[in-house]
């Protein structure tokens, strides 16, 4: 499900006729995703040939007022070769517009799928990519917090309160306390860019070993590149569940990362402390998602336990890991 909001056909002629992209053939809402609505949207393209397009509307997730930053974020990269989506700007220039007090995007569509399963060659393609991003958004001039950094997660799992987390789990509320120590650890001296800070499989599209697209810079915000690469990692290396881990998987994102970007000797050590910051963030949203989403809801809650799994395992083997 992620189609929240109907687009009356008279609506998209409107919409689609204000860039320069030629007429509106269909738009196929994409059950994929939870965040926005998105489609597929077809025209006869600006030179008569044809084009496909990504339609986006920002639901509540995202503050329209941080669509410069994403949108600004994806020409900049895209300018820089990187394998991300380029914006669509309208007849005026904008790169999103409004319709019923909701903001819009036209996205370039770009080619690939998902990996299920990735391969240690998908994985090193993965960290390949994921280090030309850092690399060219360095001189990107816009500028986000993280709102999700660890010090922010830590109050998000206090809110929830260790009778609700254990409502959840009961070994979830016990992490309490390993969630303030992690904290009481986190360096801030590392080097920073513009990050993605969510690069889990459905968000990058491949062609056999080939990465097409980035996608889902929703998330983007300053921080430690080798974060990022952390995050990357934890989303990458296990199971879904989080128990089962690949080693292959592991050394070829990292191997792919710097074969373009080579890790600073800080960078290295601190891996082991990031890559358990990173399970906090995914197990504190999921936490905070999992006790605001009624049972009945039509989105599939996500496991933060999930998380907490891979989190054990960065802890018990993360030195050995990335020495
Ligand atoms: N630029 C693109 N080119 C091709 N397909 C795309 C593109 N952007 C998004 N998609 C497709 O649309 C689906 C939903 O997009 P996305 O994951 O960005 O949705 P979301 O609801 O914003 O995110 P999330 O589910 O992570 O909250 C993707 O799984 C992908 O199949
Ligand atoms: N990718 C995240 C959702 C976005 O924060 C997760 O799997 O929990």
């Amino acid at each position: 499900m992620a189609v929240y909001t109907h687009l009356a056909s008279g609506d998209l002629d409107a919409l689609i006729a204000a860039y320069d992209v030629g007429d509106l053939i269909s738009a196929k809402g994409i059950a994929e995703g939870v965040s926005n609505s998105n489609w597929l949207v077809e025209t006869s393209g600006a030179d008569g040939a044809g084009a496909r397009f990504i339609l986006t509307m920002y639901e509540k997730r995202t503050d329209p007022r941080e669509l410069p930053f994403f949108l600004g974020l994806l020409d900049h990269l895209a300018a820089r070769g990187c394998a991300v989506p380029a914006t669509i700007h309208d007849r005026e220039g904008s790169a999103f517009r409004h319709l019923d007090g909701k903001a819009l995007a036209l996205i370039e569509y770009l080619p690939g799928i998902s990996p299920d399963r990735p391969s240690p060659t998908q994985a090193h393609a993965v960290g390949e990519a994921l280090a030309r991003v850092h690399l060219a958004a360095r001189d990107f001039e816009g500028t986000r917090a993280n709102d999700l950094d660890v010090h922010a997660c830590l109050v998000i799992l206090e809110r929830c309160g260790v009778a609700k987390l254990a409502e959840i789990d009961p070994e979830l509320g016990e992490w309490l306390g390993e969630a303030r120590e992690l904290v009481g650890r986190w360096p801030d001296d590392l080097p920073q860019s513009i990050i993605h800070s969510d690069l889990f499989p459905d968000n990058v599209l491949m062609l056999g070993e080939r990465v097409t697209g980035l996608i889902d810079f929703y998330f983007a915000c300053e921080d430690m590149m080798a974060y990022d690469l952390a995050v990357t990692h934890a989303a990458w290396c296990f199971d879904r569940g989080g128990a089962v881990f690949s080693a292959d998987i592991g050394r070829s994102l990292v191997g792919g990362y710097e074969s373009v970007r080579p890790l600073e000797p800080a960078e290295r050590r601190a891996l082991p402390l990031l890559a358990q910051g990173a399970c906090l963030r995914f197990t504190a949203s999921r936490a905070q998602d999992w006790l605001d989403t009624p049972t009945d809801a039509l989105v599939t809650r996500k496991d933060p336990m999930d998380f907490i799994r891979r989190w054990k395992y960065y802890r018990a083997h993360g030195e050995r890991l990335f020495a």
